[in-house]
């Protein structure tokens, strides 16, 4: 793998947002104003890397991840011609991202893909010029059964990805997950291995799981990586069938909250500082002390990024 560009202080902005319903064409709509309002903060320094948040096209329910899915067929390492793409969100995001001249993950959306027939939970990332740059698929799906609060089985629609995903930009390398995939610390322990900055993942926990780990998971991963973690919610809708936990959040590598919010729509800013890591690993050197003669290294064994 290529050596990771030199971290450099960056800004990012996690896009909270609400009013997602049944209409795609609104959800975008609204996605769009949101990108366009979170680029133009206040103290009128622009974000580098701005997120939207899981599913952020189409309610969050298996029932209705084939219905919204669109195609994408993205394929790595060829190149991709946004005009002729078969996907109305891939083209919304990548004009936007152009637009606003800002990189965007574009939280998640669900995929099919015509060569398999399967329905993925993509994300999908662009570049300042609105290049397509990279996808990933989530890879472990939310299925989970705590009796009397949520049974949820995503894997009734969707498939699992199979790749980790990374991208680079002139900033930073930064490793990107969708929710669930915060709960197998593999993904981000390779990542930052891998020389990531940060990992990223659009997510909605609920009202049971995300009090008890939203911020813990976060908290964890930084802490055991020494990387930034941010996570995007999309704001609480208690009309909708999913209510989705909200507190997006960017944590710091000591495991501090950076910024955060609480369930309204809101646009949440952080200032990401390669110092902060530099600091946090030369004081606490578990990087340079990990013991790979007694146990593996998870970032070697794993080809697939
Ligand atoms: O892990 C959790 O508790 C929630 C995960 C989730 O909501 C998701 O993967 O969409």
């Amino acid at each position: 793998m290529a050596t990771a560009p030199t971290f450099q202080p960056f800004r990012l902005a996690l896009v909270q947002l609400g009013n997602i319903g049944a209409s795609k064409d609104d959800n975008l709509r609204h996605a769009k104003d949101m990108l366009v309002k979170a680029a133009s903060p206040e103290d009128g320094v622009k974000p580098n890397l701005i997120v939207l948040p899981e599913c952020f096209n189409s309610p969050y329910g298996h029932q209705f991840f084939p219905e919204y899915a669109e195609t994408i067929g993205f394929v790595t390492n060829q190149p991709y011609d946004v005009s002729k793409s078969k996907s109305q969100s891939v083209k919304l995001i990548s004009e936007t991202a152009k637009q606003l001249s800002t990189w965007i993950l574009g939280g998640s959306i669900p995929e099919k893909d015509e060569t398999d027939g399967k329905v993925y939970n993509t994300a999908i990332v662009f570049n300042p010029k609105g290049d397509l740059v990279t996808i990933h698929r989530k890879v472990h799906l939310f299925d989970i059964d705590i009796p009397g609060k949520i049974t949820f089985k995503e894997s009734t629609t969707l498939s699992a990805g199979n790749t980790l995903t990374h991208f680079d930009t002139e900033f930073a390398r930064i490793g990107v997950g969708i929710c669930y995939d915060v709960r197998f610390p593999e993904m981000a322990m390779i990542a930052a291995r891998r020389g990531c900055a940060a990992m990223i993942y659009p997510g909605a926990f609920n009202l049971t799981t995300g009090p008890l780990h939203w911020e813990l998971l976060q908290r964890a991963r930084a802490v055991d990586n020494q990387i930034y973690v941010a996570m995007c919610s999309p704001a609480r809708d208690m009309n909708a069938l999913y209510h989705a936990w909200g507190h997006s959040t960017v944590m710091n590598p000591m495991g501090q909250v950076v910024a955060t919010t609480e369930e309204q729509e809101s646009i949440v800013y952080a200032d990401l500082d390669p110092s902060l890591t530099t600091t946090t690993r030369a004081g606490i050197p578990v990087t340079t002390q990990r013991r790979f003669d007694v146990y593996g290294d998870v970032s070697e064994d794993s080809q697939r990024a």
